[in-house]
């Protein structure tokens, strides 16, 4: 059981997606969780009454009960609340941020020398725990701390520790990539709809057959590809259809989704240093 307090600055999407799955993992108390945002009250007593945590705008917050900060507002609004928290926080306290294309040296060189910060990158699934989740320190963090953020990310799916230089191929692949599945599915839902067939049983038939996919990938030893050999009989369906989507730049497609989402990454944190720059 995780006996840190953990605050959550910022209470959109990725914050109540990680907040349900962690109450719902029971691997922290909901009353260690506090959720706060800038002035949202209606945001937070929703917040509230889902979920049962503490909510508190961030102007009330206590600083100095907070173990770990989970960072999840927007990018742009990360110079605001580091200015902030320069003034607010001790050494001890570690800052962990699940916000995009921002590097922990960017953190780091904001806040006081020594600060512990962790950069995270989950997906949306963490609100049924199928999160896949990646971790990764900056200088100064110790490693209790590290582990202490690895069980809470641990209770919202699978974590991957792993080197910051591949953290923007991972969201490519990753954070984002829920967003392509969900894409796929629209088309699923509206190829089969043209051929009569009703959009409820459409999204469970292309749902299981993800999730079988899935599954396979997960549990048998087989690569991918024999995977997809064992599916497709000569001459037959499979090769039909795999031949279109090649045709049709199928997996091209894939690998450019993936590149222009980490290309995306790279560049968010270059813009935040530009607009420092500028408003000097
Ligand atoms: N949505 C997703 O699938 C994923 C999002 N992320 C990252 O999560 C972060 C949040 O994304 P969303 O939840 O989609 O955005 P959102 O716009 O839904 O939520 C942002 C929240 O931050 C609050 N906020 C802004 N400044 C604040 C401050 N100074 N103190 C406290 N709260 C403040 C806003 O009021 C709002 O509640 C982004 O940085 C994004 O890169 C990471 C992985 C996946
Ligand atoms: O679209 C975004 O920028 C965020 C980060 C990963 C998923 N959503």
């Amino acid at each position: 059981m995780i006996k840190q307090t953990i605050a959550f600055l910022g209470a959109g999407s990725m914050a109540e997606a990680m907040i349900s799955g962690m109450v719902e993992s029971g691997s922290i108390p909901a009353h260690q969780i506090i959720v706060t945002n800038r002035s949202n009250q209606d945001r937070l007593n929703e917040i509230q009454s889902k979920y049962g945590v503490r909510t508190v705008l961030k102007n009330d917050l206590n600083y100095s009960e907070v173990d770990q900060f989970i960072l999840a507002m927007k990018p742009k609004d990360i110079d605001a609340v580091l200015e902030d928290l320069r003034y607010r926080i001790d050494s001890d306290q570690v800052l962990v941020s699940v916000l995009a294309g921002i590097s922990t040296s960017y953190m780091e060189d904001r806040l006081n020398d020594g600060q512990q910060v962790i950069r995270v990158m989950p997906n949306t699934s963490s609100m049924l725990r199928e999160s896949a989740t990646a971790v990764c320190p900056g200088h100064y963090t110790g490693m209790d701390n590290v582990m202490v953020a690895k069980e809470l990310m641990k209770a919202i799916g699978e974590v991957f520790v792993i080197d910051e230089d591949k953290m923007d191929v991972f969201t490519g692949i990753a954070g984002s990539g829920p967003a392509y599945f969900y894409y796929l599915m629209e088309h699923i839902e509206e190829t089969g709809n043209a051929e009569g067939m009703d959009r409820e049983t459409l999204r469970e038939i292309g749902a299981q057959t993800l999730l079988g996919a899935a599954k396979m990938m997960l549990e048998r030893d087989e690569s991918p590809s024999e995977l997809r050999q064992n599916v497709t009989s000569p001459n037959g369906t499979t090769a039909a259809g795999l031949e279109a989507l090649h045709q049709s730049g199928g997996g091209e497609a894939i690998s450019e989704a993936i590149k222009g989402a980490a290309s995306r990454s790279k560049e968010m944190s270059k813009e935040l240093e530009g607009m420092l720059v500028g408003s000097k």
